[in-house]
């Protein structure tokens, strides 16, 4: 089922929880809503469970409106980070309870309640776990209950609040790649709040990005860190490097360094963003003469399994900044702290500041810029 956020604004007595949110989920998707943390996530996902009401704005499941809905009618499967199962009910209870507690004239037989509920516990790869106890289970083995549960009475679609986040560091790899799996499986709609970059983008078709109760980008893991739309979302999804210089006749001042911008039609400040991985490193100047080679001075190397990081600084200006590289390309160049590199920067990204209320502008800027 597909679900639509038309023009969605949610407040808390005068505070703006979400500002015109606007959002397309297509039918089997699983997306994540990543942002940090007060951004509006789970504020979005209660309103779209029906959890919450907002004070402007519809919900459409496959193009009908919701809005109104109750949420038992809306009929949406959701697993929170602490949704404690029942203590006193064993498994099998717990996954059942939501069909034993239909009205008799929808409830399944006893005998397909069972079915059912084995037949997920297969699913969830929990066979032969039904009479226990949720403290006789481990955190990851609850959570996939959970999971069986909301699953249980067949939900259009599946919301989940960080139903990982309480787990340790390799339980969750195990269950994202297990989520992932299921979904390929089932085919079902799933929408997954979390604020950690990289199970948005280990997990999701695709991501949402949130922040101060907006949508900044929504995209493939490929497009949110490959072409994010502005600076928060670059500064969001990983290491960033910034160099702070002028749009001038259509042309870009970063330091010594001068280049073209395409669609550079104004004058004032403009800071280019770099990922530190594409900050290439040499001992030598580049061979071409239209470039201007800066040279930077090596201020401390961190190893990091098979990368190793350099903090480096600029001779003309004195800013910071990092690349990142190979080990294996570090071993080659030889280079120790303190020593002196050419740096030549791909894929920069320029956004200006026009002014205060307007967001920055991306620019368009050649593949390679030396500096
Ligand atoms: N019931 C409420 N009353 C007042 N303010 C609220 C209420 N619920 C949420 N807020 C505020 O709305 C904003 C968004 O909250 P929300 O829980 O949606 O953020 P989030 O992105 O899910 O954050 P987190 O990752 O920390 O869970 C926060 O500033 C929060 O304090």
């Amino acid at each position: 089922m597909s679900i639509e956020v038309v023009n969605i604004s949610k407040t808390y007595k005068n505070f703006t929880a979400l500002q015109n949110v606007n959002l397309h989920i297509p039918e089997g998707e699983l997306v994540a809503l990543l942002g940090p943390s007060g951004s509006g996530k789970t504020t979005l996902l209660r309103l779209i469970a029906g959890l919450e009401q907002a004070q402007q704005g519809s919900i459409l499941f496959n193009g009908e409106d919701n809005t109104n809905r109750d949420v038992r009618e809306r009929q949406v499967g959701f697993v929170f980070q602490h949704y404690a199962l029942f203590r006193h009910m064993t498994i099998f209870d717990n996954i059942a309870f939501g069909l034993t507690v239909r009205p008799r004239k929808t409830r399944p037989s006893k005998a397909e309640i069972r079915e059912k509920v084995h037949s997920l516990l297969r699913l969830v790869q929990l066979e032969g776990l039904a009479h226990r106890y949720p403290s006789q289970l481990s955190g990851g083995q609850r959570q996939r209950v959970a999971l069986a549960r909301a699953l249980a009475v067949e939900p259009k679609f599946l919301l989940l609040d960080e139903p990982f986040g309480a787990l340790d560091t390799k339980v969750r790899q195990e269950l994202r790649r297990w989520l992932r799996h299921l979904h390929g499986k089932l085919g079902l709609t799933i929408l997954f709040v979390t604020h950690d970059q990289e199970e948005a983008m280990e997990l999701a078709d695709r991501v949402v990005v949130m922040n101060e109760g907006r949508v900044e980008q929504v995209g493939t893991p490929e497009e949110i860190y490959h072409k994010p739309a502005n600076p928060f979302v670059y500064s969001f999804l990983g290491r960033v490097n910034l160099f702070h210089g002028r749009i001038q006749d259509g042309r870009i001042k970063l330091g010594e360094a001068e280049f073209e911008a395409e669609h550079a039609h104004f004058d004032g400040p403009a800071v280019g963003y770099m990922r530190p991985h594409d900050v290439e490193v040499s001992l030598h100047p580049p061979k071409s003469s239209a470039t201007t080679a800066v040279r930077a001075q090596i201020e401390r190397i961190t190893p990091l399994g098979p990368f190793v990081r350099l903090e480096l600084k600029r001779l003309d200006t004195k800013e910071v900044f990092e690349a990142e590289m190979s080990r294996q390309r570090f071993l080659e160049l030889n280079v120790v702290e303190g020593g002196l590199v050419y740096v030549t920067l791909h894929n920069v990204s320029i956004f200006v500041e026009n002014a205060p209320a307007i967001k920055p502008t991306r620019v368009y800027v050649p593949q390679q810029v030396s500096i």
